[in-house]
């Protein structure tokens, strides 16, 4: 298979000392770029593929390195093509694919190796990929390590002429960034095949009953009150039910605030602050976590303040409604899903009982069950993916003067327009997705396992059912 060379940028990044750990996932790491100044670099992130059995195998499976890139370039393309047009491109930041040394990587691997969390360190960077990527730090506004240019890039269409000096009250602002994991936001309840547990998944959210699982395993200490569907709920309706919706949205990112598990990062100046054990922090309780979110705001930016700030962002924004139409992609439910997947690779299926209107699934040709197979990994895709939101902690924000403040998404601030930075009834923003990365077929089997699972162990050990509403 010949590369396609045209989606591969050539950049410079210099040497393994310019990059600073930031963060990683189950299956990337990513760094900020702390060198020289050097427009092409200031302001970005570098995402390097880790370890891991799948990439193994697939190294063994794959003609080698050839076609290694040749899946990257092609998952490259999933994200800045297809989930950019579903999700809207004002959301979703693909980056450029660059080429990278395997000595850059090595020696990156073990510069970075102690700033990494001991649960996660386990996997190291994958030095046989020789891509990677390079994407807008969404935990800043570009060019923020500039003291007094913070706007200055004319991608985000800031005026450089109106950049702040350093004094300006702007400058000294901090930005803030919240990072969410929302999770599946809607019941499973909707499709007709369901018969396991139609009861249960059409009372509880996934999220909620695999809080049990992680209680049980050990990697949470409680259970958390997040509920998905509280986050999702719509509160741009015109209704009497808005108001209701706005404080169940303001409820849930409290929640995230006293239990941030792996769902909440909360980033200041671009350096990680806040996260939950499982996001790679400390293991506190809900006191201490509200004593130590508290503590990290110059000025005083309380819970309830941020809470009511995040909610009225992501209220005027589309990007939780989008996040959800394309979750609901999962149109046939797991159940329907692996044994169509089944049926269509000719392995035995394990299910052992009908499904509903199961000769309705069988009438599918093979072509209409790729396409629903395709539909459900889109949706994978998106049910763990991440939101993040920076703005400039305006010290005039508390809950009292929110009605006077507006809101501005960077990038609706057009090159002409003429920026106030020290007007103190403006928040700026920048929001995007992260994490867009495509889900394996082969991880099916693996899916409805874990369906089951959750609902056998949440049905067992779960004497309080809890009652979900979308
Ligand atoms: O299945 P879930 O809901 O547990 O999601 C997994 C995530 O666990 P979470 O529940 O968010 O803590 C899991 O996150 P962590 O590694 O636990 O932080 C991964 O994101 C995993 O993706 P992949 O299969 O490695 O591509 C996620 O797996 P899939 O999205 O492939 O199911
Ligand atoms: N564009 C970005 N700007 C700033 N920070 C980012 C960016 N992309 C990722 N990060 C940070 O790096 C962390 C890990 O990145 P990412 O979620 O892509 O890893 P992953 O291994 O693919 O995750 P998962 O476990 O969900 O598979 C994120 O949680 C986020 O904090």
């Amino acid at each position: 298979m010949q590369h396609d060379h045209s989606s591969i940028t050539n950049i410079d990044i210099g040497t393994f000392k310019y990059w600073k750990y930031k963060g990683e996932g189950a299956c990337n790491v990513v760094l900020t770029y702390h060198g020289p100044n050097n427009s092409k670099l200031n302001g970005r992130v570098l995402r390097v593929k880790k370890t891991n059995v799948s990439s193994t195998t697939i190294g063994t499976l794959l003609n080698g390195n050839e076609d290694q890139v040749n899946k990257d370039i092609s998952d490259f393309k999933f994200v800045a093509d297809k989930m950019s047009f579903i999700l809207n491109s004002r959301y979703v930041y693909p980056g450029e694919i660059i080429r990278v040394t395997k000595e850059f990587l090595e020696q990156l691997d073990e510069h970075i190796l102690n700033d990494r969390p001991k649960s996660r360190s386990k996997l190291r960077i994958d030095t046989n990929i020789t891509i990677a990527f390079l994407i807008q730090d969404l935990s800043m506004f570009r060019d923020v390590s500039i003291p007094g240019h913070h706007f200055q890039s004319p991608k985000e269409n800031f005026s450089p002429s109106l950049s702040p000096s350093p004094s300006s009250s702007f400058t000294r602002d901090q930005i803030i960034c919240i990072e969410i994991k929302p999770k599946w936001g809607f019941l499973q309840s909707r499709s007709e095949f369901i018969t396991n547990a139609k009861d249960v998944k059409s009372n509880t959210c996934r999220y909620c009953m695999h809080q049990y699982i992680k209680l049980q395993e050990g990697s949470i200490s409680e259970i958390s009150n997040y509920c998905p569907l509280d986050l999702y709920c719509n509160s741009n309706d015109n209704d009497d039910n808005n108001s209701m919706n706005i404080d169940r949205k303001k409820k849930a990112i409290k929640e995230l605030f006293y239990h941030p598990q792996n769902n909440l990062k909360i980033y200041i100046d671009g350096e990680l602050a806040f996260t939950g054990s499982l996001g790679g922090g400390n293991d506190l309780s809900k006191e201490e976590s509200i004593q130590m979110i508290g503590s990290l705001f110059r000025p005083t930016l309380s819970t309830q303040s941020l809470c009511e700030l995040v909610s009225a962002i992501l209220s005027r924004e589309s990007i939780l409604s989008n996040l959800k139409s394309v979750q609901l992609y999962d149109e046939l439910d797991i159940e329907a899903i692996y044994y169509l997947y089944c049926k269509l690779n000719q392995i035995p299926n394990t299910i052992g009982y009908q499904l509903n209107s199961q000769s309705k699934l069988d009438q599918l040709t093979n072509d209409q069950i790729r396409e629903y197979i395709s539909r459900f990994l889109i949706s994978a895709t998106v049910k763990d993916c991440s939101i993040m939101l920076s703005f400039n902690n305006n010290s005039k924000f508390n809950s009292d003067t929110i009605q006077s403040f507006k809101f501005i998404n960077s990038l609706d601030i057009s090159s002409n327009t003429t920026i106030n930075f020290n007007d103190n009834n403006i928040i700026y923003y920048k929001i995007g997705i992260v994490d867009l990365d495509k889900k394996k077929e082969s991880s099916i089997p693996n899916y409805y396992k874990t369906d089951k699972l959750i609902i056998e162990n949440y049905q067992n050990n779960c004497n309080n059912k809890k009652q979900c509403t979308e």
